[in-house]
């Protein structure tokens, strides 16, 4: 434990750092700041960072299997061709509800792209509550609505035999799992696995390890905890140097460093002068566990 080590990696900010993914093919890491309408791809080789900006906030990428990303854009699922910076419309959501947008999106292991919305915030967690839901693409192009009422549609992801997803809508201060049912992504038997203490704050952006446990970014709390969703116990708590973490995914070599975004909209002068790191991209080594690469779009 003593090795674990953390690190800023890209010099850039984001006022809203989310969704980082791992694009093994191209040792890079893929993320979005959410309000500067910008996807970002960062080469860990290199150290070279590109960015595509799009038309509305953009709240989670993730990898297409035929080429390319799909992107939640606005209230739109979108594909992306990033060498033409082409955006094409894939489906659009929640149609009646002027003032939402997407927010936290993964891919399933069948290559489903899962995505939740919420009212936009006048400030970070102010909002208009339960104006969320959450949906999913399928890769014949249809949406499927799971549910409605979600506060801050958030954290996403899948147990390692497939047969449960995971969920947070932040304002619960919950994970919660469902049973999954891979072949058809039907989802049942909502339940909570862990509920946050005082001191962690609002829960985020999630990702599982290969031992079944997850990593939960926790908002206003500056740290990522590793909870056992089997036994509701949290078993590990990384503190890092900015408070607004947002979100987390396994990346690098083995995809054994822990890649965490953060934001910096909603910290005060004063506070941003004391976290002169907020909105940056941390790695983190030395944890000894791994996760596992990320799902692509199948559509
Ligand atoms: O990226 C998100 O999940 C939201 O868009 C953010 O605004 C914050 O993380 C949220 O306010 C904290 O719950
Ligand atoms: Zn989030």
């Amino acid at each position: 434990m003593s090795s674990i080590k953390i690190e800023s990696v890209i010099p850039d900010s984001s006022r809203c750092g989310e969704s980082p993914v791992w694009e093994e093919k191209s040792n890079s890491l893929l993320y979005v700041d959410i309000p500067s309408k910008k996807i970002f791809r960062w080469n860990s080789l290199t150290k070279q960072v590109q960015e595509v900006t799009l038309d509305s906030p953009v709240s989670s990428v993730a990898i297409r299997r035929s080429g390319g990303y799909v992107a939640t854009v606005g209230t739109r699922f979108c594909a992306l061709n990033w060498e033409d910076q082409l955006l094409t419309d894939l489906c659009s959501v929640d149609k009646d509800k002027k003032n939402n947008r997407f927010n936290d999106g993964k891919v399933d292991p069948a290559g489903r792209y899962f995505a939740g919305t919420m009212a936009e915030e006048t400030a970070p967690a102010v909002l208009e509550r339960h104006q969320g839901s959450l949906y999913a693409l399928f890769p014949n192009g249809t949406v499927e609505k799971y549910f409605d009422r979600v506060d801050i549609s958030n954290g996403l992801d899948w147990s390692m035999d497939n047969k449960i997803f995971y969920y947070i809508d932040s304002l619960s201060y919950s994970v919660d799992a469902f049973d999954y049912d891979l072949q058809t992504g039907k989802i049942a038997n909502r339940r909570s696995v862990y509920k946050l203490e005082k001191e962690e704050y609002i829960p985020d952006g999630m990702c599982i390890d290969t031992e079944g446990k997850l990593w939960v970014a926790c908002y206003n709390g500056g740290r990522v905890i590793r909870l056992d969703p089997e036994t509701g116990k949290r078993l590990q708590t990384v503190k890092l140097p900015v408070e607004k973490t947002t979100s987390c995914c396994f990346g690098g070599k083995d995809y054994s460093e822990l890649y965490v975004t953060s934001a910096r909209d909603g910290l005060d002068p004063d506070k941003l002068v004391r976290q002169p790191e907020a909105g940056r991209i941390f790695k983190i080594t030395g944890l000894g566990v791994k996760g596992i690469a990320p799902y692509a779009f199948a559509g």
